[in-house]
């Protein structure tokens, strides 16, 4: 949500950062509702203001005016009363204009209508040759007897999975590496629930607009997360923070949902796009400025390249274009991981910088040095996503036996392996 003020005096950068992100959203009408309100607000305060005055008069009045000041009085009461109702609602329309105000992207960000616009800025690792026919994915799992996806589909559905043995260790292993990484960088652990609250998902951004996605649990007032950036933007909702708590930085491990509502057909086979999985997450809460907020969005993406280096996969980094970077963010950047089976890359981390946006719709204000009341800016990036880093993981080091190469970093966190599975 962007500063009213800020809408007010720029509406015309608001109109284009609409424009450029495609979002459904009439300005004019915003505007006129804003200049609406703060008229009805005004004669809301010249009637409290008069009948405060009137009522000072009561007192001092002679027996003969002082009944009708008394009326005067009740009906000034009762015509506020009256208005309340019109207030409150004309104040909830406006705020729910105001949550779908987008952010103002960066000069920098590529204008552009879906991600076929997006941009490439540099290439990282080099891609696997292989003297053997590789296998893909779902391949390796099933020889490995590493999955198990009829019976799972049976169990839960499409977009379901379920893995065994070394597989399962594996996970944990990408999981566990992740947090450590991020731990050992000063991001402190989290372990949070999917489990959250209607307004987080407004807090973070994803409602509205987002709702499609989220499974809702109908008896409760309670949704599944498909990211832990929600629970975790969150937790300080509300608060006044002191700059000396600032910058904020987590690693938050929870499992994901996402209902994959528009992705009929896409990756229906293995296990790229699932409605369950597990995610470690990187959050930053850090002071209001754009200088501080861009080194934070450079180090969070070092971190998921840092980790992608440790696992020895080929990536490349792309730069998101307005219409596919979302609404509150002012610069988004996509790592996208070499699939050898797909021959191309494929999305495994997206890294955000949302300035002030997400922490005024969540509340998250600081005191600075000089006691100013500012909100806080906010990022996130992925640390690892699984079972999708997995796909990339299994493929890239697979061996002509079948068995699958692992990396030096996770062999501690895989009791020393060096290789999973069996000859086949
Ligand atoms: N349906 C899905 N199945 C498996 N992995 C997924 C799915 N949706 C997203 N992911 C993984 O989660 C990563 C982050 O998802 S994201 O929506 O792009 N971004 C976020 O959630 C941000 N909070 C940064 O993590 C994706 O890059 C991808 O690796």
């Amino acid at each position: 949500m962007l500063d009213l003020k800020f809408i007010r005096e720029n509406p015309d950068a608001v109109r284009e950062a609409i424009r450029v992100k495609n979002v459904a959203l009439d300005l004019g009408d915003l505007l006129q509702r804003d200049r609406d309100l703060v008229a009805l607000k005004q004669r809301v305060e010249a009637m409290q203001t008069e009948r405060n005055a009137n009522a000072k008069l009561v007192p001092k009045a002679s027996p003969e005016e002082r009944p009708a000041l008394i009326q005067r009085g009740k009906d000034l009461g009762e015509e506020l009363k009256a208005l309340e109702p019109e207030l409150r609602g004309a104040e909830d329309a406006l705020r729910q204009l105001l949550l779908r105000v987008p952010n103002i992207p960066l000069p920098s960000v590529p204008v552009g209508k879906d991600d076929e616009d997006n941009v490439e800025l540099r290439r990282e690792g080099t891609l696997p040759s292989f003297d053997f026919t590789p296998l893909d994915q779902v391949e390796i799992l099933e020889k490995q007897g590493w999955a198990d996806f009829e019976r799972v589909a049976r169990v839960s559905g499409s977009r379901s999975y379920l893995l065994k043995g070394e597989a399962a260790l594996l996970e944990m292993a990408v999981l566990m590496f992740a947090m450590d990484f991020l731990a050992q960088r000063g991001f402190t652990p989290l372990s949070t629930t999917a489990l959250v609250r209607r307004e987080t998902l407004v807090n973070s951004g994803h409602f509205p607009g987002d709702e499609e996605s989220v499974y809702k649990l109908g008896d409760d007032d309670l949704l599944l997360a498909g990211t832990a950036e929600v629970p975790i933007n969150s937790l300080y909702a509300g608060e006044q923070l002191s700059y000396e708590q600032l910058p904020m930085t987590f690693a938050g491990l929870s499992a994901a949902f996402r209902r994959e509502a528009g992705s009929a057909g896409r990756d229906v086979r293995g296990l790229i796009r699932v409605h369950e999985f597990r995610k470690v997450e990187q959050y930053v809460l850090c002071e209001a400025s754009q200088e501080e907020g861009l080194k934070w969005f450079e180090k969070l993406l070092a971190n998921a390249e840092g980790i992608l280096q440790a696992l020895e996969l080929p990536y490349r980094v792309i730069q998101n274009c307005t219409g596919d970077m979302g609404a509150g963010k002012v610069l988004m950047y996509d790592i996208e991981t070499w699939v050898p089976s797909e021959q191309q890359y494929r999305e495994t981390h997206s890294c955000s910088y949302l300035g002030d946006w997400q922490a005024r719709r969540t509340g998250l204000r600081y005191r600075d040095e000089n006691g100013k009341l500012l909100y806080a800016h906010t990022l996130n990036n992925t640390g690892v996503a699984s079972p999708r880093i997995l796909v990339p993981l299994l493929e890239n080091h697979q061996q002509r036996d079948g068995t699958v190469r692992v990396p030096a970093a996770l062999r501690p966190y895989l009791g020393g392996r060096e290789v999973l599975g069996r000859p086949l």
